[in-house]
């Protein structure tokens, strides 16, 4: 879980530095140990060239006999002490003691890591050359991978059962492997891998032709033999049966990209409003006719008229912020989000992030950005829920969700007051270099975080009915690592604010 927020992965970096300080201990060590060994070797082979030259006059003299023995002897045992000395055990020792003492990311981290990655490759269309050249987007962010960081790439997709990337990767890793004067992985292991998601991905011809590959490198790898044969049994029955639909899990793999590939162009910033929407959108200066406003009025931009969607801007202070993260990372559990699918596995996925609960006695600025939010929606925040922070890392995302909750819904709201989430107020707590932005599919509309601002929507409409259109997602962060936090405020006690009707109303604001 250490994989999800980049706060976390800070903590890693100081497990490297800890790891580099003793393996470079553990080669001096070695290395000291070798010197000596071969200042003896030197040793002797000076001597043994002296001798040789004219061995009866050297062994005739007494001091070469003596120095001649004692080489055999006791320097022999000391060089043999040297070698069998066993120096590792005591790094072994120190090792044992890091891995208690720091913080290690599980084989489940990496599996994440890499899922992230791949996410990421989807939504943001980024070709697996290019990210294996570090770079994402045109910009080089990072060093190259070598064929075997490709190769594990491809081999965390194949325990996913995800034949796609591993494809991918895979293809990926054979061509790098190609160029590397060291090579980093087998290739015959890159192929065995590349077989079979071929196969799966229901191209046993290509499938068949990578098996034969691997044969000519070595011809009696037992796992090729056998595949062959079961490749070309597969290929005779299609040629004597029209085969049937490759198995269930490609389908919900290729589902879940077409589901991707959804929201990935407003994710990319591709898709914009109209002209015609944007010719009505305004911005302008709100006080809600509160006096302390009229000095210091909100900066209202709208963002969409119908259902409104407004940005505030300037409305969270650093150090309002500071104050807020520092609270919430020292709480932070793995997102959990309900789930109407049941499907637990799927659960634990759609939200990818870090996520702390804070209440306003916590801390003065949490209860000041709480009251600020009561001034900018004119709604009592008695029955709203706590502030709810959170922290996405790499590929970190939330998928498309209301809000609200829908009829037969348990809700899983926190300090519930009685009724739905009747609006949303989300705060940007950070800037976000490439991704992570808001995005509205249904309306089109793509919020990109800006350190300060917030985004306030209703999720009801007057009549109590959930608003459809205002399903959204948080977009995975592709770059950075966005900073949220969400006030979501309740129904009940705003009759007097919002009054119910059938109709919608636009809230009221005075300019
Ligand atoms: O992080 C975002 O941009 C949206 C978050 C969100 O929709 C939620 O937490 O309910
Ligand atoms: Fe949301």
């Amino acid at each position: 879980e250490l994989y999800t927020a980049v706060a976390e992965l800070e903590g890693l970096l100081h497990t490297e530095q800890v790891v580099i300080t003793t393996l470079g201990n553990y080669i001096y060590a070695q290395e000291q140990k070798m010197l000596l060994v071969k200042r003896y070797v030197e040793a002797y082979v000076d001597q043994y060239k002296k001798a040789s030259k004219d061995i009866q006059t050297y062994l005739q003299n007494p001091i070469n006999a003596y120095l001649l023995v004692k080489r055999l002897t006791t320097d022999w045992d000391v060089v043999q002490d040297l070698i069998t000395e066993n120096t590792a055990e005591e790094f072994i020792a120190d090792f044992d003691n890091l891995k208690s003492s720091l913080k290690f990311p599980s084989n489940e981290d990496l599996n994440g890591a890499a899922m992230a990655l791949t996410r990421l490759q989807d939504i943001y269309r980024l070709d697996a050359s290019s990210l294996a050249n570090g770079e994402i987007n045109g910009v080089k962010y990072a060093t190259e991978l070598t064929a075997a960081d490709c190769f594990e790439l491809g081999r965390q997709s194949y325990t996913n059962a995800d034949h796609y990337h591993t494809q991918l990767w895979m293809m990926e890793a054979d061509k790098r492997l190609k160029r590397e004067i060291h090579q980093t992985v087998e290739r015959s292991e890159i192929l065995e891998y590349l077989a079979f998601s071929t196969f799966k991905l229901g191209d046993v011809g290509l499938a068949l032709t990578l098996t034969n590959k691997i044969l000519e490198l070595i011809p009696t790898h037992e796992r090729a033999l056998r595949s062959k044969v079961y490749y070309e049994d597969e290929i005779a029955k299609i040629n004597s049966v029209q085969r049937k639909g490759e198995d269930e899990s490609i389908g919900t793999i290729q589902n879940n990209i077409e589901a991707r590939l959804l929201y990935g162009p407003l994710c990319r910033g591709e898709i914009r409003l109209s002209d015609e929407i944007l010719a009505q959108l305004k911005c302008r200066y709100v006080d809600n006719g509160n006096p302390f406003l009229k000095i210091a009025p909100f900066k209202v931009e709208e963002a969409y008229l119908d259902p409104q969607i407004l940005i505030f801007h300037d409305v969270m202070a650093d150090h309002e912020i500071a104050t807020i993260k520092a609270l919430a990372q020292s709480r932070f559990q793995r997102a959990t989000v309900q789930n109407l699918n049941t499907d637990t596995m799927v659960a634990i996925q759609h939200r990818i992030g870090k996520v702390a609960w804070l209440t306003n006695t916590e801390h003065k600025h949490v209860k000041d950005v709480v009251h600020r939010v009561e001034d900018m929606t004119g709604l009592t925040m008695e029955t709203a829920e706590d502030l709810q922070v959170v922290n996405y890392g790499i590929g970190g995302y939330n998928d498309p969700h209301y809000d609200f909750a829908r009829k037969g819904e348990k809700n899983g709201f926190k300090n519930l007051g009685i009724g739905n989430r009747i609006a949303t107020v989300l705060f940007y707590m950070s800037d976000v270099p490439q991704g992570g932005a808001t995005i509205f599919p249904y309306l089109d509309v793509a919020l990109w975080p800006k350190k300060g601002a917030a985004a306030f929507w209703y999720n009801l409409h007057s009549s109590g009915e959930g608003d459809k259109h205002t399903r959204h997602a948080a977009c995975p962060v592709l770059v950075g690592s966005k900073w949220v936090s969400n006030k979501w405020i309740h129904e009940d006690g705003q009759q007097f604010r919002r009054p119910c009707g059938l109709k919608r109303p636009s809230p009221e604001y005075t300019a």
